[in-house]
C-alpha cells in the first residue's frame, strides 16, 4: 500500500489534483443523502412542486458532475501510475540480463522465473482502480463529518464501526502477509514443474516420467489449492465481517435515532439521511478490505524486486586497453561453484603468450567449460587473479573485453531473432559481407544458399530446433564475426561430422596463422596438433601445465 502511495509523492502536482478530485467526489457524493433529507423534509410536508423539481434538477447535476470528476481522476491515478510500472518493468528485465553472470548462476531457476512475474503481480494490484479505492478512505472522515453536524450520537456509533472495519482489515492483512512466502513456493514448485515439463519434453515422453511429473504436480496444486483456499477462507471472512458491521452499524442508527425521533429531538429525514451517511462512510473501508489479498500480493512481490535489485550488476563500466595484443596470464586461481564438495581449481597459475595456442583438456566435469567460462567473466574465481595484457580482469568493462573475444561455448544457444542479428549482438557495426565471411569459415555457405531467407532466416526457440552439429557450427560464425584477437572454443568439434570438424580445423589454422591467442577446451587429439601449451585440469588438485612437446597427442 506504502508504494502503491509513494508514486504519487514525487508527483506533488498530480498528486494534489487526484486529492481535489477526491474531494470534489466525496462532497458531491453527500448530494444525493441531501436530496433525500430535503425531500422528506420540504417537498413531503408541503408538496410543493418546484421544490421537488428544484431539488431533482439540483441532485442530478450533482451526479452528473461527481460522474465527470471520477472519471478525470481515473484517468489522473492511471497517469500518476504509469511510471513506476514502467520503471519496475524496465527494472526487472535489466536485472535478469545484466545481474553478474557468476551470481545469477546461483540463483534457482525458480527464482529467476519469478523476477519477470514478481513484476507483473504488482502491476494487476496497483491499478487505478486501488489506488482510486485508496484516496477515498480520508474522505470517510468527512462524510463522518456532515453526520457529526446531522446527530453527534449517531456519528459516535458510525465511528464505532469505522474503527471496527480497520480493526479486521488490518488482522488480516497481517494474516495473509505472514502465509504469502508458503503460497509463493508452492507457486514456484508449481512452475518448476512446468518448466521441467516443457524443456525436457522428449525425455518426459520417451522415459515414461509424465505419471511420476504428475504426482508431484498433483501434490504440489493439493498444497496450493491448500494455502490458496486459506487466503480466500481469509478474505472471506473479511468481507462478511465488514457486511455484518454495515448491517449492525444500521440497526444501531436506525435504533438509536428511533430513540431520538420520539425524544423529538431528531426528525425522521435526518434519520434516514445519517442512516444512508453511516453507510456511506463505511463504504470506502469496507472496498479498501476487498485489496487486502491483492494488495498482499504485490507487497511480496515488492519485496522480491527490492532483494533482486540489491544483486550485483556485470561490470560493463571500467578499463578498456587502447590495443590488445591477447595475453593472458592466470595467477594462483581458485575455483569451487557454491555447495561443491571440492573446488575445481586451486593455485592454478599459467601464461599464455599473445598468439599462443592452449589446449585445455581433461575427463568429464573436470572443469574445461568452466575454464572457458572464468575467462569470459561469466564464472569468478575465489582467489587469484585473470590478467589480460597485464590488466586485471576485475578492473576491466567486460562488456569490452567480451567483444574483444571470439567465443564458441559448448552448448551454443541464441536469441529469438535472424541469423543476421546473432552474428552481429556484439558488433552491430559489421555489414552484410563480414558476415558471409563468418559463415563461410565456419563452413555454413552451403547450408546457407539452400535457405530460402539467408541471413535473414529466423532463429527460434535459442536456436533449440537446430540440429547440434548446425547450431555449433552457427556459434563458430557468431564467435569468427567478431574478428576478437583471442579465440575461447570449448568443444568446438563436438558432434560434427567429418565435413564439420576440416571446417573447423581449417578456421584454427587460419585463426593460429592471423596470431589470435587460441585457448581450445576439449579431448579431440586434432585439437591438440599445432597447440603449444596443454593444460591437464584432470590433474588434481592444482592442474597441470605442459609444454607441447610433452603433450600427448600432440603431432
Ligand atoms: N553452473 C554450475 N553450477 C554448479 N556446478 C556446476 C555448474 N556448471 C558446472 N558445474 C559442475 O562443475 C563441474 C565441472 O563442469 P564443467 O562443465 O566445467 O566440466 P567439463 O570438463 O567441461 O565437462 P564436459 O567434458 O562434460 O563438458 C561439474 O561437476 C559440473 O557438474
Amino acid at each position: 500500500m506504502q508504494a502503491l502511495l509513494r508514486s504519487l509523492t514525487s508527483r506533488p502536482r498530480l498528486l494534489a489534483e487526484l486529492l481535489a478530485a477526491s474531494l470534489l467526489i466525496n462532497i458531491l457524493g453527500l448530494a444525493s443523502t441531501a436530496f433525500v433529507m430535503l425531500v422528506l423534509g420540504r417537498y413531503v410536508p408541503y408538496g410543493i412542486d418546484a421544490t421537488l423539481v428544484t431539488l431533482s434538477l439540483g441532485v442530478t447535476l450533482a451526479l452528473a458532475l461527481e460522474f465527470g470528476f471520477r472519471e478525470a481522476r481515473r484517468r489522473l491515478a492511471a497517469q500518476a501510475l504509469a511510471p513506476a510500472a514502467l520503471e519496475r518493468g524496465n527494472a526487472g528485465f535489466a536485472a535478469l540480463a545484466g545481474i553478474r553472470a557468476a551470481v545469477f548462476d546461483r540463483l534457482p531457476a525458480a527464482a529467476r522465473a519469478d523476477i519477470m512475474r514478481a513484476v507483473d503481480s504488482v502491476e494487476r494490484s496497483h491499478t487505478a482502480p486501488t489506488l482510486t479505492a485508496l484516496l477515498d478512505v480520508p474522505f470517510s472522515a468527512l462524510t463522518l463529518l456532515a453526520l457529526l453536524l446531522i446527530s453527534p450520537a449517531l456519528a459516535l456509533i458510525a465511528g464505532v464501526g469505522m474503527a471496527l472495519s480497520v480493526t479486521v482489515t488490518l488482522a488480516g492483512e497481517r494474516w495473509l502477509r505472514t502465509r504469502m512466502a508458503n503460497v509463493q513456493a508452492a507457486e514456484q514448485r508449481g512452475q518448476h514443474l512446468v518448466a521441467t515439463v516443457l524443456r525436457a519434453s522428449d525425455a518426459v515422453r520417451a522415459f515414461n516420467a509424465g505419471a511420476w511429473l504428475h504426482r508431484r504436480w498433483s501434490q504440489t496444486q493439493a498444497d496450493l489449492a491448500a494455502l490458496r483456499g486459506d487466503s480466500v477462507a481469509v478474505q472471506g471472512l473479511i468481507s462478511s465481517a465488514t457486511q455484518f458491521l454495515t448491517g449492525a452499524q444500521g440497526v444501531a442508527i436506525i435504533a438509536y435515532g428511533a430513540i431520538l425521533c420520539v425524544e423529538g429531538t431528531l426528525s425522521t429525514a435526518q434519520l434516514i439521511g445519517a442512516n444512508i451517511l453511516a453507510a456511506r462512510a463505511l463504504a470506502p473501508l469496507n472496498r479498501l478490505a476487498q485489496l487486502i489479498e491483492p494488495l498482499a500480493r504485490a507487497q511480496w512481490a515488492l519485496r522480491q524486486l527490492a532483494e533482486i535489485a540489491r544483486l550485483p550488476r556485470e561490470q560493463l563500466a571500467g578499463n578498456a586497453l587502447r590495443t590488445l595484443e591477447g595475453r593472458l596470464e592466470l595467477s594462483d586461481i581458485a575455483f569451487a561453484y557454491a555447495g561443491a564438495v571440492t573446488p575445481l581449481a586451486e593455485h592454478l597459475s599459467l601464461s599464455v603468450p599473445a598468439g599462443g595456442i592452449m589446449l585445455v583438456a581433461g575427463p568429464t566435469g573436470a572443469g574445461k567449460t568452466t575454464f572457458a567460462r572464468l575467462l569470459l567473466g561469466l564464472a569468478e574465481p575465489l582467489r587469484g587473479r585473470i590478467l589480460i595484457d597485464g590488466m586485471d580482469m576485475r578492473q576491466m568493462s567486460l562488456e569490452w573485453w567480451r567483444r574483444q573475444v571470439c567465443y564458441l561455448p559448448q552448448e551454443p544457444d541464441f536469441i529469438d531473432g535472424t541469423i543476421a542479428d546473432n552474428l552481429r549482438l556484439n558488433h552491430p557495426d559489421l555489414d552484410d559481407s563480414a558476415l558471409y565471411r563468418a559463415i563461410a569459415q565456419a563452413g555454413l555457405k552451403s547450408w546457407l544458399d539452400t535457405t530460402a531467407q539467408g541471413l535473414d532466416t529466423m532463429v527460434e526457440d535459442s536456436g533449440k530446433r537446430l540440429p547440434p552439429g548446425l547450431r555449433r557450427r552457427l556459434g563458430l560464425a557468431r564467435a569468427l564475426a567478431g574478428n576478437g584477437k583471442v579465440c575461447v572454443f570449448d568443444e568446438p568439434t563436438e558432434g560434427l561430422d567429418d565435413e564439420g570438424r576440416a571446417a573447423v580445423y581449417t578456421a584454427l589454422r587460419q585463426l593460429a596463422a592471423e596470431g589470435r591467442t587460441l585457448i581450445l577446451c576439449g579431448n579431440d587429439p586434432a585439437l591438440a596438433q599445432g597447440s603449444g601449451m596443454l593444460l591437464d585440469l584432470g590433474c588434481k588438485p592444482v592442474p597441470r601445465v605442459v609444454m607441447a612437446k610433452e603433450a600427448p597427442g600432440h603431432a
